[in-house]
């Protein structure tokens, strides 16, 4: 086989970081493929082999200092870096040849008069040697690596190396990626070796690990050293899935560190142009492991073609990769939260380009837009994209999932118990998507003052245009493949917090270009009103988050008119509505279901819901909705099909209708746990994202006092909200209100929806996101 590169070494040179909008850091780690001294690279016409051992310089062991310093253990961490400086002074004093060996442990040490004597012997004496002792700790990716990595010897003598280490049997034969973990493989020569014949060793392949390297000579896995726990900025291993782009950056300056003996020298480098490329990647940030920071690693090589065939090759298993999107349709909005849509858009658009996803950006100029835009998209357009993103809050994104859902979905109205006054005469039949009906929300939304459709006669435009083109091209709902992604920019986002773990748009920009998944539960929230002509008229909202009466809603109809306060605003209409603490009287009927995990206690009166409040606290400990979730993942023993497959729990046998009445300060019902900042375990710590169920929580009349316990528990970290006598919570799939006397406004997602009638119910996994869950 014709060799035709070199083997390259690579020296880690940079770790800069700068701040993105004050919440994530971006990480930039620049390696160098040549004859340098840490990372090895060994070409070959057909395949590519690198190895990468990281670094930590100067400036890294100075802020591990600091960091050490800051923290609370003083006194500890003084005497730690004492040690730490003592250990490493002592390690830049170790000697090591001209040929730069870098030997840091005795027992390699004793062989060092094998290599300066004879060079060329090296490899072979020093793997004998590890075969004979058994000493494979040291050999193992340390000693016979160095062999291969000291090829920095120019002309005939690496010609001659190489030759050598091909004789011995070190020729790589695996191919790259195969696995689909690239960067490539640690090849590890003496791994396998007693188990085969001696000098026919041959590699085996280890996910790239990044040997941490201090002052230039000493290799050691810096995790464990020194009893200093330090994680390297860079990641360790990279897998294909997490890498979201490589590319070409051209013929450029390339800043490698020198080696020279001296620690002090460590400081210096230089700058050396040659062709580079990219590849762009994300470590987790080890404070908050569903936190994604941008990883770029930059490689350089004299070679053009070099960098082409490594890039080419990995995009084209880049392209294999599943799941992810091409084209997006994004709307911004522009006054989200602190009025930061579009910077934020700004911000996390590269990550997209980089990605060579296509995106059609949308603006918004005002409210109701995206809403007008989802819902008279063509259903033809809409599948030439693999999803929506909005940069916005939870508020916006309800917008565009209405816009979505109200055209296309086909759905029964929620069930309700017989007593239910404004029963429809197809009750469970019906669709909720007619035309007729369509023109008839519009004209409820505007008498609700709601701003989603700015004029009956757009509307009306917008029913046409679907008619024509619907027929055309189908867009079933649900829809596997169509997805939804928020970028966050709002002012609670508890919609992005749920499903990515985090609030931070580089994050969620990464779970889009990377194409996760997750499914989420939507609500069906529907309005009953009696028309003058005594024609009961529904009108429905789909909600992703929360819908709350009273409470909830009194404080979204305050914070509407301070506005200009940005998010500041909820805290102060929380404020003032507390103080006010007003009580509405309603009656609510929840569909009670059986089953092991919810039917906690046969007794419903009220202190049987106070039984059932404390044992689903404790349960909410045990079930927590992450990444791969269980509980979410789980199927349902009914198998239906359809639309009824969406609400398994409604199919369930042993289903009844259970009954609260009286004084409540709220009613609220959460698809999901609603965590966000202000309260970091959310509404209900163990809802699910998909799991078919709603949380009904009734909060009754109580002293003020009790109330403001019952606030406070809201906002700490493991605290118990629900563990209140005068908190009610129901897991259940469907319920119906009725209010009577004073009203409040009922908050959906954030919008307000004016109902003294509803009833709701939950879809199951009804919508895609590109999310895949926390990590917690
Ligand atoms: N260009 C615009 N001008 C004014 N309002 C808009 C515009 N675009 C969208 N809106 C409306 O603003 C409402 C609130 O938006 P959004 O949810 O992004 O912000 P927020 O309320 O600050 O955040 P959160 O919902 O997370 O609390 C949306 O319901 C949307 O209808």
């Amino acid at each position: 086989m014709e060799r035709e590169g070199n083997d390259c070494d690579v020296g880690d040179t940079s770790l800069t970081a700068s701040l993105f909008d004050g919440e994530a850091s971006v990480l930039s780690s620049t390696f160098l493929l040549d004859h340098v001294g840490e990372v090895t690279v060994t070409f070959h016409s057909d395949r590519l082999y690198w190895k990468l051992v990281g670094s930590l310089d100067n400036t890294g062991f100075m802020i591990h200092l600091a960091l050490m310093l800051n923290r609370s253990f003083r006194i500890l961490s003084i005497i730690l870096c004492i040690e730490f400086v003592i250990s490493y002074s002592s390690l830049c004093k170790t000697k090591y040849d001209s040929d730069r060996f870098h030997i840091s442990m005795e027992s390699v040490q004793a062989s060092m008069s094998d290599l300066e004597a004879d060079w060329e012997s090296f490899p072979a004496t020093m793997i004998r040697k590890c075969i004979e002792n058994g000493s494979c700790s040291f050999a193992k990716g340390f000693t016979i690596e160095k062999a291969e990595i000291n090829l920095n010897t120019p002309g005939e003598m690496k010609r001659k190396k190489t030759q050598m280490l091909m004789a011995l049997g070190v020729e790589m034969t695996s191919p790259i990626l195969v696995q689909k973990r690239v960067l490539m493989r640690l090849v590890h020569w003496v791994d396998h070796q007693k188990t085969r014949n001696e000098g026919q060793l041959e590699p085996s392949n280890r996910y790239m690990k990044l040997w941490c390297w201090y002052g230039g000579r000493h290799y050691l896995d810096i995790s464990t050293c020194l009893r200093v726990k330090y994680f390297p900025k860079a990641a360790t291993e990279i897998k294909l899935s997490e890498i979201y782009a490589v590319e070409l950056n051209g013929h450029g300056s390339i800043y490698i560190s020198s080696l020279p003996p001296a620690p002090e020298c460590l400081l210096l480098g230089e700058d050396i142009q040659m062709f580079r490329f990219t590849v762009h990647g994300f470590i987790r940030s080890k404070n908050q492991p569903s936190q994604c920071i941008l990883a770029d690693y930059t490689f350089g090589h004299t070679n053009l073609q070099v960098c082409r065939k490594w890039v080419n090759q990995l995009n084209a298993s880049l392209k294999q990769e599943v799941g992810r999107p091409k084209n997006l349709l994004v709307f911004v909005h522009p006054r989200s939260g602190k009025g930061n849509g579009c910077r934020t858009w700004e911000a996390v658009a590269p990550i997209f380009s980089r990605a060579r996803v296509e995106t059609k950006v949308i603006v918004t100029e005002r409210a109701g837009e995206a809403f007008d835009v989802m819902s008279s998209i063509t259903n033809m357009e809409l599948n030439s994209y693999d999803g929506v993103v909005a940069v916005g809050g939870d508020g916006f994104f309800n917008e565009i999932l209405n816009g979505f859902l109200s055209p296309r979905f086909k759905a029964p109205y929620p069930p309700t118990p017989s007593d239910f006054v404004h029963v429809v005469k197809d009750n469970g039949d019906a669709l909720v998507n007619d035309e007729d009906e369509i023109v008839a929300e519009t004209s409820s939304k505007m008498e609700d003052q709601f701003p989603l459709i700015s004029s009956p006669k757009q509307f009306g435009s917008r029913i046409s245009n679907l008619n024509s083109e619907d027929k055309a091209a189908e867009f079933p709902v649900p829809n596997e493949w169509f997805r939804f992604g928020i970028i966050p920019a709002g002012s609670t986002d508890a919609i992005v917090i749920c499903t990515t773990g985090t609030r931070d748009p580089i994050t969620s920009a990464l779970h889009i270009v990377l194409g996760k998944r997750v499914h989420l539960d939507i609500a069906q929230v529907v309005r009953w009103k009696m028309t003058p002509s005594s024609e009961v008229e529904p009108n429905v909202r789909y909600a992703a988050s929360f819908s709350g009466y009273g409470f909830y809603g009194d404080v979204i109809t305050e914070s509407e008119k301070y506005r200009w306060m940005g998010p500041t605003r909820y805290d102060y209409a929380g404020t003032m509505v507390f103080l006010k603490h007003r009580s509405y009287e309603a009656e609510i009927a929840y569909l009670d279901v059986e089953s092991d995990e919810i039917n906690l206690t046969s007794k419903r009166d009220y202190q049987g819901n106070l039984i059932r409040a404390i044992r689903s606290s404790h349960m909410s400990e045990r079930r927590i909705c992450r990444t791969n979730c269980n509980v979410c993942n789980e199927k349902p023993n009914h198998a239906s099909v359809g639309v009824c497959s969406l609400t398994p729990h409604l199919n369930s046998e042993e289903t009844r209708w259970a009954r609260s009445k009286g004084h409540f300060l709220s009613v609220g019902a959460a698809v999901i746990s609603c965590r966000n900042e202000k309260a970091p375990d959310g509404l209900v710590a163990d809802a699910h994202l998909s799991d078919g169920f709603l949380h009904l929580i009734l909060i009754r009349d109580c002293p003020h006092a009790s109330y403001l316990w019952h606030l406070t528990q809201l906002t700490r970290r493991g605290g118990s909200p629900l563990n209140f006598k005068f908190v009610e919570h129901h897991k259940t799939p469907a319920f119906t209100f009725t209010s009577s006397g004073d009203e409040s406004v009922w908050n959906v997602d954030g919008e307000i929806f004016q109902a003294h009638q509803l009833s709701a119910q939950v879809f199951r996994g009804l919508v895609s996101m590109f999310a895949s869950g926390p990590e917690v």
